[in-house]
């Protein structure tokens, strides 16, 4: 895989700089911090969201280094001191990171990442963190939208033209293809990443020949088995696919070959692949599907299959790599706790007036409990970090708003959800390909009930606090005068 050469150290906001050069000119530069990375809200007012972007964390974390060029630009701003701009030269993350897997389903309000560093490093990493898990987390979610619209037909990412940047491009059709894309239009994303790269063609190529006819045999005689004919460049029904049809028949069947394609890219997509559907199995070419595309997204996808569209796969651009509808992920990274001398963990907590802004104190773990009967989730479980779940004892599950509804199960199976990335600056994960996170993603939404992938009102899945959390949160909270 090609490797991506950038060095994006000083990728962040300027704070984290000011802060780092404060924490070491007031001695708190190694003192042990907890933060976490959590998302408050899921895009499209979805269920649940995807966890993507890890292996672009790890990449930046083992890459991270101010070169001279760096330390010579940060003494130009004439802000920092020259000790400070030295210890940078030899600056590395020394730290530990736990985070869930790519393709993980993420619920508002737990942790899905948490770094635990000296106070510089913790604070330093947070802009580059958040950009890229929120980036590829929002592309992710919204792909999987997408992908269980279209109900198991394939959905290719289109966007790159649209897409905000190269990154926007490239990483989005990475975790579009995590989050269950079939491959992408993007050949750099498949060079670098993997995600399979093909296509059909433009309306340019039939404009380019003397007629539509032309175009299309000329195309088939050059890739006679992937060979899928853009039929809308003049007019679908009474030229375009009689055209592909003839074309088809005259340099495929021929040959023995008879899966080929259309893609129709406007007009009423229902209509016409019904109208086209007929016209090809009348033509014998039963096993040549329709492709469609032009400014889909998940509403219309489904729509167009509520009203019988015969269409065998789609290809979906803009709405999907700028997560048109709702381009915002907001992941935070929030201080959840600080080591004190002699290395016990004081829990932090950031109070709001918006309750839903309070963070979840302390250095915490995640429990994902599935109900043995079904195989089902029933209920995320955020417990302190030393907390053990006993899966033969009775489980006493509680709303942490309204404490009194409470629930006990029984024959559970509780699985961690965030696992050892880095230790004391090591890494000890090794990422998963990308088609195993595709496949793992695809298995854990299986996993969710129906009512939790509901596009519109899911169900509001459970993320509960352990007691001995709430405890220590409502503590806190009564410290700091709130309660
Ligand atoms: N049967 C349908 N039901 C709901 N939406 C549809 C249906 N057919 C097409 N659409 C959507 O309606 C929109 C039509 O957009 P628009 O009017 O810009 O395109 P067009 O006129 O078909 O073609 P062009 O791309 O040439 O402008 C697209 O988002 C398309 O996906
Ligand atoms: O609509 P999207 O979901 O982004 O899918 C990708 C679009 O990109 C291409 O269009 P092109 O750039 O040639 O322009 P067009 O909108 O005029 O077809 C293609 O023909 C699709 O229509
Ligand atoms: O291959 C295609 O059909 C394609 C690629 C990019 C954008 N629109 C269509």
């Amino acid at each position: 895989m090609k490797k991506n050469p950038m060095n994006y150290t000083l990728l962040c906001d300027f704070y984290e700089l000011t802060m780092a050069n404060g924490y070491f000119q007031t001695g708190m530069s190694s003192q042990i911090c907890y933060f976490d990375v959590f998302f408050r809200t899921v895009p499209d007012g979805g269920g649940f969201a995807i966890a993507a972007g890890l292996e672009q964390v790890i990449e930046y974390i083992e890459n991270l280094r101010f070169d001279e060029e760096d330390i010579a630009f940060l003494r130009s701003k004439n802000t920092f001191r020259e000790d400070f701009l030295s210890y940078l030269r030899d600056f590395r993350f020394t730290g530990d990171i736990w985070a869930v897997p790519e393709g993980t389903p993420i619920f508002p309000g737990e942790p899905f990442m948490t770094v635990r560093a000296p106070a510089i490093e913790a604070q330093f990493i947070e802009t580059y963190l958040l950009l890229t898990l929120n980036h590829q987390s929002l592309i992710a979610t919204k792909a999987n939208r997408i992908v269980r619209a279209a109900g198991g037909r394939p959905v290719s990412e289109f966007g790159s033209r649209r897409a905000q940047g190269s990154d926007g491009a490239v990483l989005g059709a990475r975790a579009a293809y995590i989050a269950g894309c079939a491959g992408t239009a993007c050949t750099l994303a498949d060079q670098m990443y993997g995600s399979p790269a093909g296509g059909t063609m433009a309306h340019s190529w039939i404009q380019m020949f003397p007629d539509e006819y032309t175009a299309f045999k000329t195309y088939c005689q050059l890739y006679p088995h992937s060979a899928t004919l853009l039929v809308d460049t003049y007019n679908v029904l009474k030229s375009g696919v009689p055209n592909a049809i003839r074309a088809f028949k005259e340099v495929l069947l021929p040959q023995g070959i008879t899966k080929c394609a259309i893609r129709l890219d406007s007009g009423d997509l229902t209509y016409l692949s019904r109208k086209a559907r007929k016209m090809l199995d009348a033509a014998g070419l039963t096993e040549c599907s329709i492709v469609a595309s032009n400014s889909l997204d998940e509403y219309i996808i489904r729509d167009l299959l509520l009203q019988g569209a015969k269409i065998d796969s789609f290809g979906v651009g803009e709405r999907l790599i700028t997560s048109k509808s709702e381009p915002v992920f907001g992941g935070v990274y929030k201080l959840a706790a600080v080591e004190d001398q002699a290395g016990n963990i004081i829990p932090k907590i950031k109070i709001s007036e918006n309750p839903s802004k309070i963070t979840n104190p302390h250095f915490k773990k995640v429990y994902r409990i599935f109900e043995n009967e079904t195989g089902k989730a029933m209920a995320d479980l955020i417990c302190v970090h030393d907390e053990v779940i006993d899966p033969t004892q009775p489980l006493e599950l509680f709303d942490p708003e309204a404490t009194w509804k409470r629930k006990t199960v029984t024959d559970f199976t509780a699985v961690e959800l965030l696992v050892p990335i880095f230790q004391e600056g090591r890494l000890v994960y090794q990422s998963p390909s990308i088609t195993e996170m595709r496949a793992y993603c695809a298995a854990q939404i299986d996993l969710q009930w129906d009512e939790v992938k509901r596009f519109e009102n899911p169900h509001n899945y459970y993320v509960d606090l352990s007691q001995k959390l709430w405890d220590i949160k409502h503590e806190l909270l009564k410290e700091a005068g709130h309660i």
